[in-house]
């Protein structure tokens, strides 16, 4: 399967262009990175010693064209213009994009009408597991247990709560059957009264060169149960990534999750 990476000059992307080459049955067919991009033009590996032959492109069309799948780690505008020119060029689109509004995530609908997408807050098999858990506890205990989300990231990181929280937070309502956007907490500042029965709250830290770290906490009467997960490696996201772009092969158009691919 032909692969392109778009903004394969970021943290993601370079992690990305790796798992291609590493994979069995991915050959990297273009690379994509934002206009005005000091990588632009050039030939990928003179830039970071992988992906011969390749020449980074800023126009999604050209980025894309010869593509089977691209995959996507960027920014909201720039996944929501890659996804309208991969239902254009018939070209599966794998996001892992986060930060995404619900007007971004509609246009994202749309274009999978056409193509196969792939989107995931987190891509890596035990963030994928956890959800499942999640909502089976928070399905078995009642209100008196009361759910707060801990997250923590590198310094980078520009968008809070995080992909792998909002996971997390809708899988603990759906397990009590309410809508995250009428219970989710994302802010306490000052004298913001007791807490809200029935509330899930969002904590985000941002420092350093931490990958990613993910705590459910149910607090309840007597007791505290703790649901973790810690990302020691980004190759872990990437590898999840292009095991998605080849499970696209063939694939109805549609919006899949990780679940979907990993068969959860
Ligand atoms: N789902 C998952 O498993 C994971 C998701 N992520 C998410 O992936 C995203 C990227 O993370 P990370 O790699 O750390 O961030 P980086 O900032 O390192 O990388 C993002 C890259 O995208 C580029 N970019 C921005 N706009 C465009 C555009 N219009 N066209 C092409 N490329 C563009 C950026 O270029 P420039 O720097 O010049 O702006 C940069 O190279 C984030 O949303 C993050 O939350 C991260 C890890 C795992
Ligand atoms: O920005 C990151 O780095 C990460 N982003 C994803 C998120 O928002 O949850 C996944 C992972 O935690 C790393």
């Amino acid at each position: 399967m032909k692969i392109a990476v778009a903004g394969v000059s970021g943290r993601m992307g370079q992690m990305l262009v790796k798992a291609v080459e590493e994979a069995d049955g991915a050959e990297l067919s273009g690379a994509i990175e934002r206009p005005d991009h000091a990588w632009v033009g050039q030939d990928l590996c003179d830039l970071c010693g992988m992906g011969r032959g390749v020449t980074v492109a800023c126009d999604a069309a050209q980025g894309i064209a010869g593509a089977d799948a691209v995959v996507d780690f960027t920014a909201p505008a720039a996944t929501v213009a890659l996804s309208r020119a991969c239902a254009e060029a018939g070209v599966a689109h794998v996001i892992g994009t986060t930060g995404l509004s619900d007007e971004d995530i509609a246009a994202i609908d749309e274009a999978g009408r056409k193509i196969a997408i792939v989107r995931a807050g987190n891509m890596s098999l035990g963030v994928n597991l956890l959800t499942s858990l999640v909502e089976r506890v928070a399905a078995s205990l009642g209100l008196d247990y009361d759910i707060e989300i801990f997250e923590a990231h590198h310094r980078h990181k520009v968008d809070a709560p995080s992909g792998t929280a909002l996971m997390l937070g809708e899988a603990a309502a759906r397990g009590r059957g309410v809508d995250l956007a009428d219970v989710a907490d994302r802010a306490r500042d000052g004298m913001t009264g007791e807490r809200e029965p029935g509330a899930i709250g969002f904590h985000a830290i941002r420092g350093g060169s931490i990958i990613g770290e993910h705590d459910v906490v149910f607090a309840g009467p007597g007791e505290t149960l703790t649901l973790s997960h810690v990302a020691n490696d980004r190759a872990l996201f990437a590898k999840g990534a292009i095991r998605a772009a080849l499970w696209t092969e063939g694939r109805e158009p549609g919006h899949y999750d990780m679940v979907d691919v990993l068969g959860l």
